[in-house]
């Protein structure tokens, strides 16, 4: 990473919206690909993204935009990729260009489908990027609350102390607060996670159970959480920091939460297709539970929450008595 690098984000939804607003109050020019020609016409037409945080406002003279992924990463040395997991494979499609020696950051809350590994390790994997090269962003931050500039705190997972250090910076505001952890693996594993236990408090609100109840859930959900953490990626952390728990609690009680808006939806008997056209945004949730089932079919750790949640979304089983079945069990 050099110190006048140049910066691309990859994505046009709410998280990279968001992320280009922290960009743009650190840096002067960055570049933005997203995949529709007619959301940049837009977009540069109202001077916001037309879909998503309309309220926040761009000097587009100073973003270059882009609908072609190798123009950013041709001009860029630090690529943030901020596509929801299940899209990232068909973006990554189109790149014929290498993205060995390009920093890259992943803004991503879930792991790759089909290949079922974190996308720290899809990067390095697939496109020899070398481990010291990657960044997890993590924590408990919703879009909408910084697009509102309203103190958050975001996690930026990184091996390399200084390249840590200089996201960080690159990161910080006066609404945006930037803690560095060496722990790429946990908070991919984790930020996956928490969505499943976001759909799973969603679902129980859905079917009327109450505050009580999804207090015991999210317990337990923590429980499990640190039972699988620790055995899929075992190292010295504290799950309580708040890119572990504090990421949980904001999506299972945030307002903002798509993953527990998914799992009320499913709660009060939508189908799985309109909970997600109702939504118009990704629960990554849906995709990652299917992800950390298939994993943990070699792993092996008791997770009944993961689980029931599985069973609802993927065996058709009926949610209600899925969740009483789970109630019997928890403590
Ligand atoms: N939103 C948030 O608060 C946070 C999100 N994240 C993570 O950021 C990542 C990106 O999510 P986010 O920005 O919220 O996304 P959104 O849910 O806001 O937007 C959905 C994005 O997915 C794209 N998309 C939808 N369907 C397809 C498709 N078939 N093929 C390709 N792209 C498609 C949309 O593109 P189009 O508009 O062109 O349809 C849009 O860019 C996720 O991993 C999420 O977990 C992390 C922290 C906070
Ligand atoms: O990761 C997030 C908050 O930290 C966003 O969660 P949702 O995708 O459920 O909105």
């Amino acid at each position: 990473m050099n110190n006048a690098c140049e910066i691309g984000i990859l994505g046009g939804g709410s998280w990279a919206t968001a992320i280009s607003k922290i960009i743009s109050d650190n840096c002067l020019n960055f570049h933005w690909y997203m995949r529709r020609i007619e959301q940049i016409e837009e977009f540069k037409a109202l001077k916001h993204n037309p879909f998503y945080l309309p309220n926040v406002k761009f000097d587009i003279e100073r973003i270059s935009f882009h609908s072609n992924i190798n123009e950013v990463v041709e001009k860029c040395d630090i690529l943030f990729f901020v596509v929801p997991s299940p899209f990232l494979k068909q973006h990554l499609q189109t790149l014929y260009l290498p993205l060995k020696g390009k920093f890259i950051v992943s803004a991503i809350k879930g792991i790759v489908p089909d290949e079922n590994i974190l996308v720290s390790d899809f990067f390095i994997k697939n496109y020899d990027v070398s481990v010291d090269s990657i960044a997890m962003l993590g924590g408990p931050c919703h879009a909408e609350e910084v697009s509102l500039e309203r103190l958050s705190y975001i996690t930026v997972g990184c091996d390399n102390e200084e390249y840590g250090q200089r996201l960080a910076k690159l990161f910080t505001t006066n609404y945006v607060k930037v803690i560095v952890s060496k722990d790429i693996s946990g908070i991919g594993y984790v930020s996956t996670l928490k969505n499943v236990y976001a759909i799973a408090a969603g679902i129980c609100q859905g079917l009327k159970y109450g505050d009580n109840f999804r207090a015991v859930l999210i317990s337990n959900s923590m429980m499990e959480l640190e039972h699988f953490v620790k055995i899929v990626s075992p190292m010295s952390r504290n799950l309580y920091d708040s890119a572990y728990l504090g990421d949980l609690l904001v999506t299972a009680y945030s307002r903002f939460s798509r993953n527990q808006l998914f799992g009320i939806m499913i709660g009060k008997g939508y189908s799985i297709v309109a909970a997600q056209m109702g939504m118009g945004m990704v629960a990554e949730g849906y995709f990652g539970v299917k992800c950390i089932k298939e994993i943990n079919n070699t792993y092996r750790v008791d997770m009944p929450i993961l689980d029931a949640v599985y069973s609802v979304l993927y065996e058709k089983k009926p949610v209600r008595s899925v969740v009483q079945k789970l109630s019997r069990i928890l403590g």
